[in-house]
C-alpha cells in the first residue's frame, strides 16, 4: 500500500515558547556595559577575532567565530561570517522560539547596535533582527557577477576576502529607509536566524554601513536551483535522484515547521543546489511564524491568503483561507515531486480562478463536509455545483506506486490530509528501492539556474534579432521553462515595492539595481578574468565512469523533454466549466471578476501586515471594473474566454509576423490581461 502519511496531524511541527522579550532587556543591559574596539580580523578562518572588549575584564568577548553549539556547521566546514556574539551572550540575544511580531528593542540596545556599526534607521526599526551581531563590511568582499533578480533584491556573486569563500550577496534596498520594507526585511532575517539546517539555505552574516539605504544578506553561494536544473536539456533525473532532491527539501521543510516557520512559497527556483547536489530551501521572503495546532489557548491571528506562486498554491489559500498552517507547504511539495516525475510544471494557472478550477480538476472538489466546516471565504462563488472526481492515479499513472501514493497524500485538496514532512520522510516512498541517492552520488552539473536559462535564451533570442522588447522576451523565457510568472505572488509584494518607488519617484528601483556604479558601492570589484572554475562549482567532471552514472543507467527516466517547454496555453480555463460554480454571492461575483479580469494596478491589496497577521478586515483592491458591477459569473467568464481566444489569434498573427515561437500566445495573453 501506499505511505502512511494521509491522517496526519502537524503533531511534530510544535514548537516550544521560549524567552521573552525580558531576556533581551537583560542582555541589551548586559551590552550597556561593553565598548567596542576595532581590530582586523585574519584571513583564514578559525583564528579570526573581531575583538570587542569588556572594559572591566579586557576579555575579547565577541569574536568572528563558529557558533559553538553548531556541529553541523563546523562538520561542513563552513567558516564563520558573522561577528556575533559569544555563546552565552549570543543565547541570550536569540530571537524568541516562538516569536510572531517584531518587536522593537530598547534604547540601550539600539544604542549598542548603533555604536557596532548599524546604522541607526536599522536599529530602530529592525532591532531585533540585528541583535548580537555586528556588520560586515563591504570591502571586505570582492563582487563579482549579477546572478540573480528577485522581486525586491539583487543577487550577486562574490568573494569572502576573509574566508576566500564564494557567497551570494543578496541586496536590499530601501526607498528613504521605508519602515514597513524595513520590517519586510527584519522578518525575513529573524526568521533565517531562526533557522540552522543542511537543508535550510544558512544566513552568514549582514553588510551594511551606516550611510547607505541598503543592506546585503550573505549567503553560501549555490550553482544551481532545482527548476533550472530541471529543465536543461540532456538532464534526466532518475527515480533516485528524485528521491534525493525530495528527502533533502522535507528534511529542510520538517526543520522550518518544527521552528514554527511556514516557508509560504516552495518552489522548484527557490530550492537550490550546490555542484554537491546538496539542496538549501532559499528565499524566505513570503516566510512567517505560525501556531501550531496545540497553541489552542492563544488567540490565532490570521494569515494572508496571498501568498505562495500560483502554480503550487493550494486550494484553501486560493478560497480566502487565513487560518492555515504546514499544509500550505506540504501542497507545494507535492506539486514539486509530480512535476520532477511529470518533466513540467502539473498545473499552470494563469489567474487565481484557473489555478482553482485545475486544482478541482485534477484532485476533485473538497466535500461537503468541508465546505461547511472551513467557512472559506470565497466559498459561496467556488463551490461547484457538481463536485469534480479526483483523477491523480489516472494522469500520474506511470508513477512507481510508492511515488504516486506520496502525491496522492500531498495533494489532498483537503489540508487535514495532506500529513506533515516528518510522515511523509517516513512513507513507502522512501522505504523501497531504488533508495535516494547519496547527493555526492549524482552527475555534477554545469552550473545553471533558471535565471541562466532566462539570460541565455535571452541572449539566444537577441542574437537571431527578433526585436521582441524585453519584458516579452522575459515572459517568453519564463514561460518556455515553464517557471511561474514572478507576479503569481507579487500581491503582496507590489506593494512593499510600491511603497519604496513611492517614496523615491525620480528613479524606479530596477533602474537603481541595474545601475552597475551604484550597486557597486563600497565592494572591491573583481578584476575582468575568465575561468569561474576555480571558485569550486559545477565542472562536468567524467562523471560518466562514476558508480551513480551506472545506477542512473539502470534507472528509468522520468523526465520527459518535450514536456519541459512552455506549459502551452490552452482554452480550457476556468470559463469552460463555469457552470459548476453555484453562484451565490454577487459581491464576490463582482469581487472575483474583477480579479480575473484586472490585474491589481493600484493595489494595496488584501496584505498581511508585517507582524505577521492578516488585516483584520477581507480587503482587495481593484484598478476599476472591467465588467460592469451585477454581471453574472457565466457571462463573466465567457467573456473571459472571449478575451483569451482573442488574444491567441492575436498572437498566432503576432507569430506569423514576427516568426516568433509559440510561447507568444502566452505572452499576448498576459498582454491583453496587462501584465
Ligand atoms: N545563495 C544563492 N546562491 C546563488 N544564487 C542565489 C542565492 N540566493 C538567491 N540566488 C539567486 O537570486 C535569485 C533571487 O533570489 P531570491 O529568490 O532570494 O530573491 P527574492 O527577491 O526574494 O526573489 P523572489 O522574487 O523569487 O521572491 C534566485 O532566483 C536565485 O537564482
Amino acid at each position: 500500500m501506499g505511505c502512511n502519511c494521509s491522517k496526519g496531524t502537524p503533531a511534530n511541527d510544535t514548537v516550544k515558547e521560549t524567552r521573552s522579550n525580558a531576556n533581551i532587556d537583560k542582555a541589551s543591559k548586559k551590552k550597556k556595559k561593553k565598548s567596542f574596539t576595532s581590530s582586523k580580523a585574519n584571513v583564514g578562518g578559525s583564528e579570526e577575532r573581531a575583538s570587542f572588549i569588556n572594559s572591566n575584564s579586557k576579555e575579547a568577548t565577541l569574536g568572528l567565530l563558529i557558533p559553538s553549539d553548531d556541529a553541523e556547521t563546523k562538520k561542513s566546514s563552513r567558516s564563520v561570517f558573522q561577528r556575533q556574539l559569544t555563546t552565552e551572550t549570543r543565547a541570550l540575544l536569540q530571537p524568541p522560539k516562538m516569536m510572531t511580531r517584531i518587536s522593537s528593542v530598547s534604547n540601550g540596545e539600539r544604542g549598542a547596535q548603533v555604536v557596532a556599526g548599524w546604522p541607526s534607521w536599522l536599529a530602530s526599526v529592525a532591532g531585533e533582527a540585528i541583535n548580537g551581531w555586528i556588520p560586515r563590511k563591504a570591502d571586505s568582499f570582492e563582487r563579482m557577477e549579477k546572478i540573480g533578480q528577485g522581486t525586491y533584491s539583487s543577487v550577486y556573486k562574490a568573494r569572502d576576502l576573509e574566508t576566500n569563500q564564494i557567497v551570494a550577496l543578496k541586496k536590499v534596498r530601501f526607498a528613504n529607509m521605508d519602515p514597513e520594507s524595513v520590517r519586510f526585511m527584519a522578518r525575513e532575517i529573524i526568521i533565517l536566524r531562526r533557522l540552522d539546517h543542511p537543508n535550510v539555505m544558512k544566513l552568514q552574516g549582514l553588510i551594511t554601513s551606516k550611510a547607505s539605504g541598503s543592506m546585503y544578506l550573505v549567503f553560501e553561494y549555490m550553482a544551481h536551483d532545482l527548476s533550472g536544473l530541471a529543465s536543461t536539456p540532456g538532464v534526466n533525473f532518475s527515480e533516485a535522484q528524485i528521491k534525493c532532491y525530495m528527502k533533502q527539501l522535507l528534511r529542510g521543510l520538517e526543520h522550518c515547521h518544527t521552528r514554527g516557520v511556514l516557508h509560504r512559497d516552495i518552489k522548484g527556483s527557490n530550492l537550490l543546489l550546490d555542484s554537491d547536489n546538496n539542496l538549501k530551501i532559499a528565499d524566505f521572503g513570503l516566510a512567517n511564524f505560525y501556531y501550531g495546532d496545540h497553541h489552542h489557548q492563544k488567540k490565532k491571528e490570521p494569515l494572508t491568503s496571498r501568498v505562495v506562486t500560483l502554480w503550487y498554491r493550494p486550494p484553501e489559500l486560493l478560497l480566502g483561507s487565513t487560518d492555515y498552517g504546514v499544509t500550505v507547504d506540504m501542497w507545494s511539495t507535492g506539486c514539486i515531486l509530480a512535476e520532477l516525475f511529470n518533466g513540467k510544471p502539473i498545473m499552470p494557472g494563469r489567474t487565481e480562478v484557473e489555478q482553482l478550477h485545475k486544482i478541482f480538476k485534477l484532485c476533485g472538489s473538497p466535500s461537503e463536509a468541508y465546505w461547511k466546516r472551513s467557512k472559506l471565504s470565497h466559498a459561496t462563488v467556488f463551490k461547484p455545483q457538481k463536485p469534480y472526481e479526483r483523477c491523480v492515479a489516472e494522469t500520474f499513472k506511470s508513477l512507481p506506486s510508492s511515488a504516486l501514493a506520496l502525491v496522492e497524500v500531498l495533494l489532498a485538496v483537503e489540508p487535514e490530509g495532506r500529513g506533515t514532512t516528518t510522515l511523509a520522510l517516513q512513507s513507502e516512498f522512501f522505504a523501497t528501492k531504488p533508495f535516494a541517492s547519496d547527493p555526492s552520488s549524482l552527475p555534477k552539473y554545469q552550473p545553471k539556474k533558471e535565471t541562466d536559462v532566462k539570460l541565455r535564451e535571452e541572449e539566444a533570442r537577441r542574437k537571431k534579432g527578433t526585436g521582441s522588447k524585453q519584458n516579452e522576451s522575459k515572459q517568453v523565457s519564463r514561460e518556455s521553462k515553464a517557471v511561474p510568472a514572478p507576479d503569481a505572488n507579487a500581491e503582496l509584494l507590489t506593494s512593499i515595492q510600491k511603497k519604496r518607488q513611492g517614496q523615491n519617484n525620480q528613479t524606479s528601483m530596477s533602474e537603481k539595481f541595474n545601475n552597475p556604479n551604484e550597486d557597486a558601492a563600497g565592494f572591491l570589484i573583481e578584476p575582468l578574468k575568465s575561468g569561474t572554475g576555480q571558485n569550486g562549482y559545477g565542472v562536468s567532471s567524467g562523471s560518466g565512469r562514476s558508480p551513480a552514472r551506472k545506477e542512473l543507467r539502470g534507472q528509468r527516466s522520468f523526465v520527459q523533454r518535450g514536456a519541459a517547454q512552455l506549459a502551452k496555453f490552452s482554452n480550457s480555463v476556468a470559463a469552460r466549466d463555469a457552470s459548476h460554480f453555484a453562484i451565490a454571492n454577487p459581491r464576490w461575483l463582482e469581487d472575483w471578476s474583477q480579479r480575473l479580469l484586472v490585474k491589481p494596478k493600484d493595489s494595496t491589496e488584501h496584505k498581511e501586515s508585517i507582524l505577521g497577521h492578516g488585516d483584520k478586515t477581507e480587503r482587495m483592491n481593484y484598478s476599476g471594473p472591467l465588467v460592469s458591477a451585477g454581471g453574472n459569473l457565466d457571462q463573466m467568464l465567457k467573456e473571459h474566454e472571449r478575451q483569451i481566444q482573442v488574444a491567441v489569434r492575436k498572437a498566432r498573427v503576432d507569430k506569423k509576423t514576427n516568426n516568433r515561437d509559440d510561447h507568444g500566445q502566452t505572452q499576448a495573453f498576459l498582454a491583453a490581461h496587462g501584465r
